[in-house]
């Protein structure tokens, strides 16, 4: 899958293609659909599907503050992008030249004159141009005019309510995994490289992998039941996200797992980590001696967790 940053870097070579446009957080159930549409069209008209995407996203430029956090980092992002079948991913800044394009000149300068667009696919409720003016009924009459198609793509719903980025994050923050993996169509997870920590954890009988989250908010809060894969091996284990109130932090956001049953360096390598049920909040304590006895209890509730049930 070819990588195009920036409206400036799209050449000649690049026009021509199907498009959607969004988000893309998590590549739901619902981006699926859309994906699927998007290769059909492609495979119909012979030309690549192109998939535009934004950085930051719109709500980050809008709020940093209070935007909520993503389901997943660009470069997952991309590879799950990729995995459904998308050939360019065109990322663009959003700033305030961005913002300040009318819909009809996001029109003309990324879709006609940056894409070269033959059929543009997007989900009905799609606003896009300066204060959202540009809808669905905009888009097809500018298609007319420019010599694209238009579709909508019907909503997907789950349990008669339409799968959303927002939705999957409400099950995360309810730790309703079972609903958030219905709604992805796979397991929720957060990836990263594993990284030195302050090496406590060995004191804390606990060694843990910190798994590298930059600056990303995370989803999640709290202590809860994982499986981890790493080297193409899955491992079962324990995980706390939060900003260990505990030991002297930061105040930045951390990943750490610890894997039953396993010794070895894992410093470097990537970690994929997958949830499956909230154990308790992160709480301050005022000892290590207590956070140990803390944290032996919820290695232990992992141990009776995954005793006859299959690792997954
Ligand atoms: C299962 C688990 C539960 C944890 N719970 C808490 C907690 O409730 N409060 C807290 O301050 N830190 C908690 N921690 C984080 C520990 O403080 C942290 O793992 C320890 O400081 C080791 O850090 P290091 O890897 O940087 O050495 C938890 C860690 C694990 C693995
Ligand atoms: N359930 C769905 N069914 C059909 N199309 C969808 C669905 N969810 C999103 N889309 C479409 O996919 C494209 C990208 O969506 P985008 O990621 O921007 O929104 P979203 O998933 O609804 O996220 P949020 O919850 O943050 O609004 C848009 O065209 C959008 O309309």
């Amino acid at each position: 899958m070819q990588l195009v940053r920036g409206l400036h870097n799209l050449r000649p070579q690049h026009r021509g293609c199907v498009a959607t446009i969004g988000n893309f957080d998590g590549v739901h159930r619902g981006h699926q659909a859309i994906l699927m549409r998007l290769r059909e069209r492609a495979a119909e008209l012979q030309v690549p599907a192109c998939v535009v995407i934004f950085e930051p996203q719109p709500r980050e430029f809008f709020g940093p503050e209070t935007a909520p956090a993503r389901l997943a980092r660009l470069r997952d992002k991309l590879e799950l992008l990729a995995a459904e079948g998308v050939e360019r991913v065109v990322c663009l800044a959003f700033n305030r030249r961005l913002r300040e394009l009318s819909a009809a000149q996001f029109v003309q300068q990324v879709l006609v004159d940056g894409l070269g667009i033959r059929h543009l696919e997007i989900g009905d409720d799609f606003r896009f141009g300066c204060d959202r003016a540009g809808d669905f009924d905009f888009l097809l009459q500018s298609g007319a005019e420019h010599g694209f198609s238009v579709e909508a793509a019907a909503t997907v719903e789950l349990d008669g309510e339409r799968v959303s980025s927002t939705r999957v994050r409400e099950a995360l923050a309810a730790a309703d995994f079972t609903l958030a993996e219905r709604l992805l169509g796979r397991a929720y997870c957060i990836s990263g490289r594993v990284l030195h920590g302050q090496k406590l954890g060995r004191q804390l009988g606990a060694p843990t992998a910190n798994v590298q989250l930059k600056r990303r908010k995370a989803p999640l809060h709290g202590v809860y039941l994982v499986s981890a894969r790493v080297d193409g091996q899955r491992h079962a284990g324990v995980a706390n996200i939060g900003v260990r109130p505990s030991v002297a932090g930061d105040g930045s956001a951390h990943l750490e797992v610890h894997l039953l049953d396993f010794s070895g360096d894992l410093y470097g390598h990537r970690m994929a980590v997958a949830f499956h049920r909230k154990l308790r909040d992160e709480q301050r304590f005022a000892s290590l001696e207590a956070l140990k006895t803390a944290i032996d209890a919820d290695i232990a509730a992992a141990r009776a967790y995954w005793l006859g049930q299959p690792l997954q």
